[in-house]
């Protein structure tokens, strides 16, 4: 479970966190959406104990990321471009990542961690040098299925994937909720957020102007009310 109670934080005068709370459940999906610099990437790094609030809490499992350590280990982080080690192949950094996190797992592990995410047999062997993306994204939820993170934080994960890496990206995560973890998603992408997220929190200027609770909302009325909260317009209307 991921909480965040009231969370400000300010760089210089500049308030980019505005009283920002929310709950996301173990097996629940919360996505992120808002326009650039609206505060999302500064929420996750809030989380990931990259920056300090000036006030408020951010909590994964009931404890505090700035005081318990423990933290850490609970979550798995994948950034807009999951870059890992360019020369190794998905298993070698996978066994890598493992050792580093002080697991030790056998290929057999591996290969069941990778099967989940569906990279493909052959490409297994292959140096990161050469995968899209997508691949690499596979490898990096294969970490986190390999570490059965309780929390999957991820930045911008299907910005630059084609629609079909979309739709798989979408199982996998879907099946990673159905496990139990809770996963907080900041996108800009409106049909993903609509398919996956069971809420979708709308920020801007660090504020979280409204949190929907995405149960049989047409994909045109999340988009509409997107652009009435940012912008105060509706979206130009297809004339057919
Ligand atoms: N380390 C920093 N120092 C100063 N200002 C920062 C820092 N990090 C973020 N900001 C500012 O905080 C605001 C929020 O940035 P943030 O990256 O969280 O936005 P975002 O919603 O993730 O935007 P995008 O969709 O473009 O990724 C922006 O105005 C940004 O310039």
């Amino acid at each position: 479970m991921l909480e965040a109670i009231n969370l400000d934080k300010s760089f210089a005068d500049k308030k980019v966190l505005n009283d920002l709370s929310f709950v996301v459940q173990s097996g629940e999906i919360m996505c992120l959406l808002g326009a650039n610099g609206a505060g999302k990437s500064t929420t996750l790094n809030v989380f990931l104990n990259f920056l300090q609030p000036d006030s408020g809490k951010a909590l994964i499992d009931g404890l505090d990321v700035h005081r318990d350590a423990n933290t850490k280990d609970k979550l798995v982080y994948l950034p807009e471009q999951v870059n890992l080690y360019q020369e190794f192949n998905a298993i070698d950094n996978l066994k890598y990542l493992a050792s580093l996190s002080g697991l030790s797992v056998t290929t057999e592990q591996i290969h069941a961690a990778l099967d989940e995410t569906g990279l493909e047999q052959n490409a297994r062997q292959q140096s990161l040098k050469s995968y899209s993306k997508g691949m690499r994204q596979k490898v990096g939820i294969a970490f986190a299925i390999i570490r059965e993170a309780k929390v999957l934080l991820l930045d911008e994960p299907t910005s630059g994937l084609d629609p079909s890496a979309t739709l798989e990206f979408i199982r996998i995560i879907q099946q990673l909720a159905d496990k139990g973890a809770a996963i907080l998603m900041v996108t800009h992408d409106f049909y993903c957020a609509h398919t996956l997220a069971d809420k979708i929190g709308i920020m801007d200027k660090g504020t979280l102007l409204t949190l929907i609770e995405n149960k049989n909302l047409p994909l045109a009325s999340l988009e509409q009310k997107y652009h009435e909260l940012i912008s105060g317009k509706t979206p130009i209307k297809k004339v057919s």
